[in-house]
């Protein structure tokens, strides 16, 4: 899955997800490493660092396997420029939203978003609410027929923080606390963290109460790179909606493995 700040890896065994691990985006060199890679052991460590290490608890299942070569690739991909990039593999299926089997999409779904989704509805049922606090912070709902209700877009915290760093004169790039910081700062950057932490987690707190008022048993889902901070922020902000909050990191992958048929 290519999101907007990096590359979410997972390796399938048929539908089991081995392992998952995150990259930077990568250069054409590797990907033609990739290409050319006959054994486990030629895989490019840029991509695959993780397993090769050994340190991850699917490992050992993956040496038991014997892939074929060059490995099948499931591409999907909101960032059409990696996506050329990533075209030029050999063995690479592109995921599309045809093959999202939820009702009532619009064209212009982000791939993301319509996975994530799917793979929330079949994990935990519909009607279902996924919040992805990733590069962006979206909003993408379906009800009991799985059929797309809506949802909303918004730059995530790491955006906002570098929006404010990098288009004014006097502030400061911050990155994410680990606790809410106080609501009354006073100082440059604590007043930054409170803006951004606490408008986000209003209005977080303001779709979930939405949605639990069109769907009062509705499930919601939180994802994204920057799901644990956003739930710690809710946690204290609100504990009796974090309670009810499902956390999952792997919702597309979970999306991806549930296509019928899974792409060939
Ligand atoms: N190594 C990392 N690289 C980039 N973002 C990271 C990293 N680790 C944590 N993050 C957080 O993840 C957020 C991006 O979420 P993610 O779901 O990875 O994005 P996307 O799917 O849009 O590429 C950033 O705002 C950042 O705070
Ligand atoms: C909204 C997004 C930018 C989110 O991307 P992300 O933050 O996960 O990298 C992406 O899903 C996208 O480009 N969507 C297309 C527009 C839409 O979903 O309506
Ligand atoms: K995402």
């Amino acid at each position: 899955m290519i999101g907007n700040s990096r590359l979410h890896w997972s390796w399938f065994v048929d539908k089991a997800i081995v392992c998952a691990w995150d990259t930077d985006y990568l250069p054409e060199a590797v990907i033609e490493q990739l290409a050319k890679s006959q054994t486990l052991e030629d895989l490019p460590p840029e991509i695959f660092l993780p397993i090769q290490r050994g340190r991850d608890i699917g490992t050992e299942k993956l040496i038991t396997t014997t892939p074929e070569f060059p490995l099948p690739l499931y591409l999907a991909s909101v960032v059409p420029s990696e996506t050329r990039l990533w075209q030029t593999y050999p063995n690479v299926q592109l995921i599309t939203l045809e093959q999202v089997p939820l009702e009532g999409m619009y064209p212009t779904l982000g791939i993301d978003r319509a996975l994530a989704l799917w793979g929330a509805g079949q994990n935990w049922s519909f009607p279902v609410l996924v919040i992805d606090a990733g590069t962006a912070l979206t909003f993408t709902g379906a009800d009991s027929k799985r059929c797309l209700v809506g949802g909303a877009i918004l730059p995530g915290f790491g955006l906002q923080f570098a929006t404010l760093g990098g288009r004014t004169g006097q502030l400061p790039n911050v990155t994410l606390p680990q606790q809410l910081p106080k609501r009354y700062a006073l100082n440059t950057q604590e007043a930054i963290h409170s803006g951004v932490i606490y408008t986000i987690v209003a209005g977080v707190k303001d779709f979930i109460q939405a949605w639990w008022e069109l769907f009062a048993e509705g499930n919601v889902v939180v994802t994204g790179g920057d799901r644990i901070f956003l739930l710690n922020y809710l946690q204290y902000e609100a504990p009796d909606i974090a309670e009810r909050l499902k956390i999952e990191a792997n919702l597309v992958f979970l999306g991806m493995r549930q296509l019928s048929p899974f792409p060939k």
